[in-house]
Protein backbone atom coordinates (compact mmCIF):
# COMPACT_ATOMS: atom_id res chain seq x y z
CA UNK A 1 0.00 0.00 0.00
CA UNK A 2 1.57 3.67 -1.03
CA UNK A 3 1.85 5.45 2.22
CA UNK A 4 2.78 8.48 0.69
CA UNK A 5 2.28 9.67 -3.27
CA UNK A 6 3.34 12.51 -5.28
CA UNK A 7 2.02 13.09 -8.42
CA UNK A 8 3.25 16.78 -11.52
CA UNK A 9 5.72 17.96 -8.84
CA UNK A 10 7.76 20.66 -10.03
CA UNK A 11 9.93 22.20 -8.54
CA UNK A 12 11.18 25.68 -9.50
CA UNK A 13 14.26 27.75 -7.05
CA UNK A 14 15.57 31.00 -8.26
CA UNK A 15 14.16 30.65 -12.01
CA UNK A 16 15.55 27.50 -12.37
CA UNK A 17 13.54 24.07 -12.63
CA UNK A 18 15.23 21.57 -10.48
CA UNK A 19 12.39 19.01 -10.35
CA UNK A 20 9.45 17.45 -12.63
CA UNK A 21 7.99 14.53 -11.52
CA UNK A 22 5.02 12.94 -13.12
CA UNK A 23 4.41 10.22 -10.25
CA UNK A 24 5.81 8.78 -7.21
CA UNK A 25 5.06 6.39 -4.31
CA UNK A 26 6.80 5.27 -0.84
CA UNK A 27 5.35 2.24 -0.19
CA UNK A 28 4.49 0.72 3.29
CA UNK A 29 7.05 -2.26 4.33
CA UNK A 30 9.25 -1.07 1.03
CA UNK A 31 12.91 0.71 1.35
CA UNK A 32 13.28 2.66 -1.48
CA UNK A 33 16.75 3.47 -2.75
CA UNK A 34 17.02 7.05 -4.66
CA UNK A 35 19.91 7.04 -7.00
CA UNK A 36 21.41 9.56 -9.51
CA UNK A 37 24.61 11.69 -10.21
CA UNK A 38 25.05 14.86 -8.32
CA UNK A 39 22.96 18.01 -8.84
CA UNK A 40 20.28 14.99 -10.01
CA UNK A 41 17.99 16.57 -7.20
CA UNK A 42 17.69 13.97 -4.91
CA UNK A 43 17.63 16.14 -2.01
CA UNK A 44 15.35 18.42 -3.23
CA UNK A 45 12.81 15.88 -4.05
CA UNK A 46 13.35 13.96 -0.49
CA UNK A 47 12.97 17.34 0.73
CA UNK A 48 9.93 18.31 -0.93
CA UNK A 49 8.50 14.70 -0.15
CA UNK A 50 9.22 15.58 3.47
CA UNK A 51 7.62 18.15 3.15
CA UNK A 52 10.48 20.27 4.31
CA UNK A 53 10.11 21.92 0.75
CA UNK A 54 6.83 22.99 -0.90
CA UNK A 55 6.41 22.23 -4.74
CA UNK A 56 5.87 25.16 -7.09
CA UNK A 57 3.28 22.64 -7.70
CA UNK A 58 1.76 19.56 -7.50
CA UNK A 59 -0.07 17.04 -4.83
CA UNK A 60 1.19 14.89 -2.39
CA UNK A 61 -1.04 12.25 -0.59
CA UNK A 62 -0.52 10.74 2.81
CA UNK A 63 -2.26 7.24 2.68
CA UNK A 64 -4.67 8.79 -0.18
CA UNK A 65 -5.52 11.66 1.87
CA UNK A 66 -4.51 14.88 0.35
CA UNK A 67 -1.85 16.83 2.04
CA UNK A 68 -2.70 20.50 2.59
CA UNK A 69 -2.01 23.60 4.46
CA UNK A 70 -4.25 22.57 7.07
CA UNK A 71 -3.04 19.24 7.72
CA UNK A 72 1.10 19.76 6.33
CA UNK A 73 1.88 20.09 10.18
CA UNK A 74 -0.15 16.64 11.11
CA UNK A 75 1.58 15.13 8.14
CA UNK A 76 5.02 16.20 9.23
CA UNK A 77 4.73 14.66 12.99
CA UNK A 78 4.54 10.90 10.78
CA UNK A 79 7.75 11.46 9.31
CA UNK A 80 11.45 11.50 10.05
CA UNK A 81 14.58 12.46 8.45
CA UNK A 82 17.97 11.41 9.18
CA UNK A 83 20.46 14.05 7.51
CA UNK A 84 24.06 13.10 6.24
CA UNK A 85 25.32 14.95 9.16
CA UNK A 86 24.01 13.98 12.36
CA UNK A 87 22.88 17.76 13.51
CA UNK A 88 22.60 16.78 17.29
CA UNK A 89 21.57 19.17 20.21
CA UNK A 90 24.46 19.80 22.52
CA UNK A 91 23.33 17.56 25.33
CA UNK A 92 23.10 13.99 26.23
CA UNK A 93 22.77 11.02 24.15
CA UNK A 94 19.86 10.15 25.70
CA UNK A 95 17.94 13.29 25.85
CA UNK A 96 18.69 14.08 22.05
CA UNK A 97 16.36 10.81 21.65
CA UNK A 98 13.87 12.11 23.88
CA UNK A 99 13.49 15.76 22.80
CA UNK A 100 11.45 14.89 19.95
CA UNK A 101 9.10 13.07 21.82
CA UNK A 102 8.96 15.87 24.79
CA UNK A 103 8.28 18.00 21.77
CA UNK A 104 5.45 15.73 20.54
CA UNK A 105 3.67 15.54 24.43
CA UNK A 106 4.41 11.47 24.63
CA UNK A 107 3.18 10.75 27.97
CA UNK A 108 6.42 10.25 30.14
CA UNK A 109 6.51 7.12 30.63
CA UNK A 110 6.09 6.27 26.73
CA UNK A 111 8.98 8.40 26.11
CA UNK A 112 11.50 6.45 28.81
CA UNK A 113 9.77 3.55 26.90
CA UNK A 114 11.21 4.24 23.37
CA UNK A 115 13.85 5.88 24.42
CA UNK A 116 15.38 2.56 26.28
CA UNK A 117 14.42 0.25 23.40
CA UNK A 118 15.84 2.45 20.36
CA UNK A 119 19.40 3.12 22.43
CA UNK A 120 19.11 -0.55 22.98
CA UNK A 121 18.71 -1.47 19.38
CA UNK A 122 20.65 0.71 17.91
CA UNK A 123 23.47 -0.60 20.08
CA UNK A 124 24.18 2.73 22.23
CA UNK A 125 22.99 2.44 25.28
CA UNK A 126 26.14 2.32 27.26
CA UNK A 127 26.61 6.35 25.52
CA UNK A 128 22.80 7.27 26.72
CA UNK A 129 24.35 9.88 29.47
CA UNK A 130 27.57 11.04 27.13
CA UNK A 131 27.57 14.06 25.83
CA UNK A 132 27.31 14.37 21.84
CA UNK A 133 30.35 16.23 21.74
CA UNK A 134 32.25 13.39 22.47
CA UNK A 135 30.62 10.47 19.72
CA UNK A 136 32.59 9.46 16.88
CA UNK A 137 31.03 9.38 13.43
CA UNK A 138 29.42 6.13 13.57
CA UNK A 139 28.21 6.73 17.07
CA UNK A 140 26.81 10.16 15.95
CA UNK A 141 24.67 8.25 13.45
CA UNK A 142 23.09 5.34 15.45
CA UNK A 143 21.94 8.78 18.38
CA UNK A 144 20.41 10.38 14.51
CA UNK A 145 19.08 7.34 14.01
CA UNK A 146 17.62 6.42 17.51
CA UNK A 147 15.91 9.84 17.54
CA UNK A 148 14.49 9.11 14.33
CA UNK A 149 12.91 5.69 15.32
CA UNK A 150 11.75 6.85 18.80
CA UNK A 151 9.35 9.37 16.90
CA UNK A 152 7.70 5.82 15.20
CA UNK A 153 7.45 7.59 11.83
CA UNK A 154 5.17 5.85 9.44
CA UNK A 155 7.67 7.46 6.50
CA UNK A 156 11.32 7.57 7.28
CA UNK A 157 13.92 9.78 5.20
CA UNK A 158 17.39 8.86 4.88
CA UNK A 159 19.82 10.94 2.88
CA UNK A 160 22.79 9.32 2.79
CA UNK A 161 23.09 8.51 6.14
CA UNK A 162 26.40 6.68 6.08
CA UNK A 163 28.49 9.26 4.40
CA UNK A 164 31.85 9.79 6.19
CA UNK A 165 32.48 6.83 7.92
CA UNK A 166 34.90 4.42 7.74
CA UNK A 167 34.26 1.04 5.82
CA UNK A 168 33.79 -1.29 9.09
CA UNK A 169 31.43 0.94 10.86
CA UNK A 170 29.10 1.75 8.08
CA UNK A 171 29.03 -2.25 7.12
CA UNK A 172 28.14 -2.77 10.43
CA UNK A 173 25.63 0.53 10.99
CA UNK A 174 24.30 -0.71 7.10
CA UNK A 175 23.31 -4.13 8.66
CA UNK A 176 21.51 -2.93 11.85
CA UNK A 177 19.45 -0.65 9.84
CA UNK A 178 18.30 -3.35 7.10
CA UNK A 179 17.37 -5.51 10.19
CA UNK A 180 15.58 -2.63 12.26
CA UNK A 181 14.12 -1.82 9.13
CA UNK A 182 12.66 -4.81 8.17
CA UNK A 183 11.41 -5.61 11.48
CA UNK A 184 9.37 -2.71 11.70
CA UNK A 185 7.96 -2.35 8.35
CA UNK A 186 8.93 1.77 8.12
CA UNK A 187 8.20 3.37 4.33
CA UNK A 188 12.02 4.24 4.07
CA UNK A 189 13.38 6.60 0.89
CA UNK A 190 17.18 6.60 1.29
CA UNK A 191 19.87 8.68 -1.00
CA UNK A 192 23.00 6.99 -1.13
CA UNK A 193 26.08 7.32 -3.87
CA UNK A 194 27.06 4.23 -2.60
CA UNK A 195 25.48 1.64 -4.68
CA UNK A 196 26.82 -1.23 -2.50
CA UNK A 197 24.49 -0.42 0.01
CA UNK A 198 21.71 -1.20 -2.62
CA UNK A 199 21.17 -4.73 -1.68
CA UNK A 200 21.34 -4.28 2.05
CA UNK A 201 18.42 -2.10 2.16
CA UNK A 202 16.28 -1.43 -1.02
CA UNK A 203 13.42 -3.29 -2.05
CA UNK A 204 13.04 -0.71 -5.04
CA UNK A 205 15.38 1.39 -6.69
CA UNK A 206 14.51 4.59 -8.27
CA UNK A 207 16.86 6.90 -10.62
CA UNK A 208 17.03 10.42 -10.65
CA UNK A 209 18.46 12.55 -13.67
CA UNK A 210 18.08 16.16 -14.09
CA UNK A 211 15.30 16.44 -11.95
CA UNK A 212 13.43 13.38 -13.62
CA UNK A 213 12.83 10.38 -12.46
CA UNK A 214 13.50 8.16 -15.33
CA UNK A 215 13.28 4.59 -14.56
CA UNK A 216 12.20 2.88 -11.20
CA UNK A 217 11.35 -0.90 -10.47
CA UNK A 218 12.96 -3.35 -8.29
CA UNK A 219 16.65 -3.01 -8.49
CA UNK A 220 17.23 -6.20 -10.25
CA UNK A 221 15.02 -5.02 -13.10
CA UNK A 222 16.90 -1.91 -13.77
CA UNK A 223 20.43 -3.94 -13.18
CA UNK A 224 19.27 -6.07 -15.91
CA UNK A 225 17.45 -3.96 -18.23
CA UNK A 226 18.52 -0.01 -17.61
CA UNK A 227 16.03 2.00 -19.57
CA UNK A 228 18.99 4.00 -21.47
CA UNK A 229 22.23 5.14 -21.05
CA UNK A 230 22.40 7.64 -18.55
CA UNK A 231 21.12 4.01 -16.07
CA UNK A 232 23.08 2.12 -17.56
CA UNK A 233 26.24 4.66 -17.32
CA UNK A 234 25.16 5.00 -13.83
CA UNK A 235 25.29 1.57 -12.53
CA UNK A 236 28.27 0.74 -14.40
CA UNK A 237 30.57 0.90 -11.54
CA UNK A 238 28.60 -1.31 -9.73
CA UNK A 239 31.01 -3.41 -8.81
CA UNK A 240 29.46 -7.00 -7.62
CA UNK A 241 27.47 -9.51 -9.66
CA UNK A 242 24.20 -8.12 -10.19
CA UNK A 243 22.89 -11.58 -9.13
CA UNK A 244 24.32 -11.84 -6.38
CA UNK A 245 23.74 -8.30 -5.22
CA UNK A 246 19.96 -9.13 -5.00
CA UNK A 247 20.24 -12.13 -3.43
CA UNK A 248 20.96 -10.52 -0.17
CA UNK A 249 17.92 -8.84 0.08
CA UNK A 250 15.67 -11.14 -1.31
N1 LIG B 1 17.80 27.01 -3.26
C1 LIG B 1 18.24 26.70 -4.47
N2 LIG B 1 18.27 27.63 -5.44
C2 LIG B 1 18.69 27.32 -6.69
N3 LIG B 1 19.11 26.11 -7.06
C3 LIG B 1 19.11 25.15 -6.14
C4 LIG B 1 18.68 25.38 -4.80
N4 LIG B 1 18.78 24.22 -4.11
C5 LIG B 1 19.25 23.31 -4.99
N5 LIG B 1 19.46 23.87 -6.19
C6 LIG B 1 19.95 23.19 -7.40
O1 LIG B 1 19.09 22.09 -7.63
C7 LIG B 1 19.80 21.02 -8.23
C8 LIG B 1 19.52 19.75 -7.45
O2 LIG B 1 20.14 19.86 -6.17
P1 LIG B 1 20.07 18.68 -5.11
O3 LIG B 1 20.88 19.08 -3.94
O4 LIG B 1 18.65 18.34 -4.89
O5 LIG B 1 20.77 17.52 -5.92
P2 LIG B 1 21.33 16.12 -5.40
O6 LIG B 1 20.95 15.13 -6.41
O7 LIG B 1 20.88 15.89 -4.00
O8 LIG B 1 22.89 16.40 -5.45
P3 LIG B 1 24.10 15.73 -4.61
O9 LIG B 1 24.20 14.31 -5.04
O10 LIG B 1 25.29 16.51 -5.07
O11 LIG B 1 23.81 15.90 -3.16
C9 LIG B 1 21.26 21.44 -8.24
O12 LIG B 1 21.58 21.90 -9.53
C10 LIG B 1 21.33 22.56 -7.24
O13 LIG B 1 22.34 23.49 -7.58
Amino acid sequence: MAVLEAFDIKLNLSGKNILDIDSFAINEGQVTALIGANGAGKTSFMQVLSLLQKPTSGDLFFKGEKIHKGNLLENRKKMAYVFQQPLLLDMTVKDNVQTGLRLRKVPKNEQAHRVEHWLERLGITHLAKQSVRYLSGGEAQRVSLARALALEPEVLFLDEPFTGLDSPTRGKLLLDLASLLHDTNIATLFVTHDYNEIPYLAHRLSVLDQGNLIQSGTPQEIYRQPKNQTVSDLLQWVPFQKEVKQAIIS
